[in-house]
């Protein structure tokens, strides 16, 4: 058994509540409205900006060339290519560059991104591809279950979402983390393999609660009070 396979055994029944969820079933029924699309998608762009810090972080601590150069290319691709989709999509909704950049992070943008960031930051590269992992993977696989969903794929406004993370360009991005995450669990004792695990764990959490940020087109709970 691979670790990535350990991995999922733990948390494949999180990743089932995803499909469930109202926001994930909104984008696969064509039934989500725009405004907490746009929510979401300005808030997952300043996400994507501090997880390509993780990569950054995963590089930089790299023992070898080669695993430099899988978080280098995967830093390159998620700027490059997965960001490109927010773009385009900002770009429909009439949003700059500039003022998706300048997006206020939420609550949970700020206590997801903050958790990956002081995991990969405190331990060595196996923390930063744990970091990573659930992000990366649960995307490609929940869009390749929406991609079988009738008419997921042809929707005028969430069909590209769909195409996007269920491509074979991302899918070779998902790829890559998982065969990263296999090469260094190699050989590493079960009490780094158990952190790597948790950090899995725990990330998957956030992802739900990222949905949940999503559905709501929540911020910040009493940041009225001070904004007054
Ligand atoms: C919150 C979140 N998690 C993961 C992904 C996929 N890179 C994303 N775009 N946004």
């Amino acid at each position: 058994m691979t670790f990535s396979d350990r991995l999922f055994k733990k948390i494949e029944p999180v990743w089932n509540s995803y499909l469930e969820h109202p926001f994930i079933k909104g984008i696969g029924e064509g039934t989500l409205d725009k405004e907490k699309f746009i929510h979401y998608m300005q808030q997952d762009y300043v996400y994507l900006i501090e997880y390509s810090r993780v990569f950054a972080i995963g590089s930089a601590k790299a023992n070898d060339i080669e695993t430099m150069t899988i978080f280098a290319n995967l830093l390159h691709g998620t700027m490059n290519f997965e960001m490109d989709l927010h773009r385009e999509y900002a770009e429909k909704f009439g949003i700059s560059n500039e003022q998706l950049e300048a997006t206020e992070p939420s609550a949970i943008v700020t206590a997801y991104t903050s958790y990956m960031i002081s995991q990969a930051a405190l331990g060595g590269v196996e923390n930063a591809i744990a970091a990573v992992f659930a992000c990366a993977w649960s995307y490609n696989w929940i869009g390749k279950k929406l991609a079988e969903w009738p008419g997921a794929l042809d929707h005028e406004l969430y069909g590209n979402w769909v195409k996007m993370y269920s491509s074979d360009g991302f899918t070779k991005i998902a790829d890559d983390c998982l065969h990263l995450i296999n090469d260094i669990a190699k050989d590493k004792p079960e009490h780094e393999l158990k952190k790597m695990e948790e950090i899995v764990i725990q990330t998957s959490y956030f992802e739900y609660m990222f949905w949940d940020m999503a559905e709501n087109t929540s911020m910040w709970p009493v940041k009225e009070l001070a904004d007054a």
